[in-house]
């Protein structure tokens, strides 16, 4: 996998059509932003005076009106979407956006607004699929992945600029208008954003009106009831999804509730403007430095501890109504948010095989879709349900409305989630968490010594295979000593013949005296030979947390007795799994070489398998290929007829992707320090 290209943050930008697109992007983005912000503080202005439970179900209506569409039509306008032109497409939905925007406050009525911001993102969901399908047009292959980084960037780094931009509105649109009328400016405003987006996208006579690949966008529900059979089978993805949609609920609840509590709080506008920038400002501040000052903690409890600090923060912004403590609390919280969503976010990149992570994420989508469509239905009723109240505590009067009670429920469900996410992921057992992060605080990972030697969690089993001469011994060694020289434990080995017993077995195997020796029996006594590898060398170094290194595992036997000998593959895989305890490699590295390069590199053949027609080595050969594309995630095929140091290059890029989460940063400065035993 090459990273260069991702070193040109402007490149994509250089690009004159794309870089239009993005300037109509962006502003789409904000002006969705500010329309969430101006609707339901619009929302909560005509029901100003109908009383505290009317202006909950207000601001919680716009909310729910806003998701509905995407949840129920979703699917439904991808479908129709790819069939009309596609700048069109955008063009029109930006100009009717424009129209419905200003229609809002001209018409000034609850109802039309409803309506409106029902038929906005009616119209919304046809622009994203013409969109999404129209940036694979305008950015060359190897620029798509940063052009949507930057789109990504775009559609949240706009949200506190809309922010900002509400508050400023609402304290120039107070000097001038009434209460009721606020918030139409920043309406007016919004509207225009899109009619520039209109305008731009008109421009861009480039974009063609249909592309050959089709957008699906299968069914929100569908999509959920796929994803649990999935993601029930690991502890790491079912934790990050109870995480996640733990936070999206808490989220939910808190922007469902912020426009009323600000408002109980007797903020204005500008007010609810600077609480909901201060979430996204804290937001940007947890990813930036969250997992850098706790780099040496594991992700994995790094994620479960962000949830429930978010969740404990929002109990103090229950509990305290002072507008100013609240504005730095959100930030608080949205710090916590920005680590979590950080740290999620790495986790499925890295842990989450490839294959399942688009599922993944997916499936996250629509979950944290509909968790919030509840979350926004059932927060103003609960609010409105339980109404406002007063205690009078002495001669203090402490105020205890439904928004309180709705943010302490919203902070229990965070911390209860956060929790088990925790559990479920947790890499650490038996390891104090209170000593795990001062120690990440202070920059040492810390370890503490057992019998066993230090407890890190599982190891890792990296198996090398190849025919012979195909260069695994060589390579074998070499990445162990790069994995010493980065502080990890390694353990070498090799089959057959890596234990006393194992030696035993090897001399029967490989001596030329047992000409005669029966296909089933051979595969047995290199299953045996396993079985005692795994039990006394393998298993107690992975419990350690060591990486274990082998030169050869069990695809040896699937591609040597197996295609070699012309055993069933699946009977042999079934003695092996037996063998080993379902013991496979977490990486396979197939140093795929002709069988006349690998057998010429040695003078004479050695041992009695050597000795095999190469025919025989040329079936392994194929063997070994087949198993690796079968399962293309778990293998690195190296082209073994290339120098040495490009080899170990391949190998160390494979490697590094995989090794186990933080990587000790500081033990390369400490080992280097040693004079390495290289290879010659
Ligand atoms: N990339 C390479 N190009 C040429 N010769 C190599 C290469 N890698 C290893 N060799 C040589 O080939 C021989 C077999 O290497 P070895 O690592 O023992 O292979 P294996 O363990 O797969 O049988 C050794 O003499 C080694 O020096
Ligand atoms: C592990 C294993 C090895 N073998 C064969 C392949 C090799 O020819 C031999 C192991 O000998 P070895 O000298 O360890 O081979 P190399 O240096 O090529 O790694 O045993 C099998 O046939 N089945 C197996 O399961």
């Amino acid at each position: 996998m090459s990273r260069t290209g991702v070193a040109e943050p402007r490149g994509v930008l250089s690009i004159r059509s794309f870089r239009r697109l993005w300037i109509a992007l962006s502003l789409s983005s904000l002006g969705d932003w500010l329309s969430i912000l101006a609707l339901t503080a619009l929302a909560s202005a005509i029901t100003t005076g109908s009383g505290y439970q009317a202006q909950s179900y207000a601001v919680g209506g716009v909310l729910i009106v806003k998701m509905l569409p995407a949840v129920v039509l979703g699917p439904l306008a991808g479908a129709f979407a790819d069939r009309f032109d596609r700048r069109m497409t955008m063009v029109i939905a930006d100009v009717l956006r424009f129209a419905l925007f200003v229609s809002i406050p001209l018409v000034g009525r609850l109802d039309w607004l409803f309506i409106a911001t029902f038929l906005i993102e009616c119209v919304t969901l046809f622009w994203i699929p013409a969109k999404e399908a129209t940036v694979p047009n305008l950015v060359p292959k190897d620029r798509l992945e940063r052009a949507n980084q930057l789109s990504l960037l775009t559609t949240y780094g706009s949200a506190p600029v809309a922010a900002a931009l509400f508050s400023v509105l609402a304290l120039v649109s107070r000097a001038f208008f009434e209460q009721s009328q606020q918030a139409d400016l920043a309406l007016y405003i919004n509207a225009v954003t899109f009619l520039i987006s209109a305008i731009t996208i008109f421009t861009l006579r480039d974009i063609p009106s249909r592309g050959a690949q089709h957008v699906s966008v299968p069914s929100v529900l569908k999509q959920i009831g796929e994803g649990w059979r999935f993601a029930g089978s690991t502890p790491l993805v079912r934790g990050l999804i109870i995480g996640i949609v733990g936070a999206f609920a808490a989220g939910g609840a808190v922007i469902g509730i912020a426009k009323v509590y600000v408002e109980a709080l007797k903020g204005g506008d500008a007010a609810y403007g600077a609480v909901f920038g201060a979430v996204f400002l804290g937001m940007a501040f947890g990813m930036f430095l969250g997992p850098r000052m706790l780099r040496d903690l594991s992700r994995r409890r790094l994620f479960g501890l962000a949830i429930v600090g978010a969740g404990l923060t929002l109990v103090l912004i229950a509990l305290i109504p002072n507008l100013v403590v609240v504005v730095f609390l959100t930030t608080l919280l949205g710090a916590c948010a920005g680590v979590g969503w950080v740290t999620g976010y790495t986790l499925i990149g890295l842990e989450v095989e490839d294959d399942l992570r688009g599922r993944t994420f997916a499936f996250l989508q629509s979950l944290v879709r509909v968790v919030l469509l509840l979350v926004l239905a059932v927060v103003p009723l609960v609010a409105g349900v339980i109404g406002a109240h007063r205690l009078d505590i002495a001669e203090v009067t402490y105020r205890f409305d439904g928004t309180n009670a709705v943010l302490l429920i919203a902070a229990i469900v965070a911390m209860i989630f956060g929790v088990i996410a925790y559990r479920q992921m947790d890499d650490r057992r038996g390891i104090p968490l209170a000593r795990d992060v001062v120690a990440a605080l202070r920059g040492v990972p810390y370890a503490p010594e057992t019998d066993s030697g230090p407890v890190t969690g599982r190891g890792m089993l990296i198996a090398f295979e190849g025919g012979e001469g195909a260069g695994k011994t060589t390579q074998a060694r070499l990445a162990a000593i790069w994995l010493r020289d980065h502080g990890y434990d390694v353990v070498t080995t090799q089959e057959p013949g890596a234990t006393k017993i194992g030696m035993r077995l090897r001399a029967i195997l490989l001596d030329k005296e047992s000409a005669g020796l029966s296909s089933r029996a051979e595969t047995l006594l290199y299953a045996a030979d396993r079985a005692d590898h795994v039990a006394t060398v393998i298993e107690p170094a992975l419990q350690r947390g060591a990486i274990i290194i082998t030169d050869r595992y069990i695809d040896s036997t699937l591609a040597y007795q197996g295609y070699g000998r012309n055993l069933p593959a699946d009977e042999i895989a079934q003695i092996n799994e037996w063998a080993t305890g379902g013991l496979v490699a977490d990486l396979t590295i197939l140093l795929d070489v002709p069988s006349d390069v690998g057998l010429g590199r040695f003078a004479s053949p050695a041992d009695r398998i050597e000795s095999e027609p190469q025919e025989f080595h040329e079936r392994v050969r194929r063997g070994f290929r087949a198993l690796a594309e079968a399962e293309p995630q778990r293998y690195l095929v190296v082209d073994a007829r290339l120098a040495q140091a490009d080899i170990t290059r391949q190998i160390q890029d494979r490697v590094r992707e995989i090794l186990p989460d933080p990587i000790p940063m500081g033990t390369e400065d400490v080992t280097s320090t040693f004079p390495a035993i290289t290879d010659a």
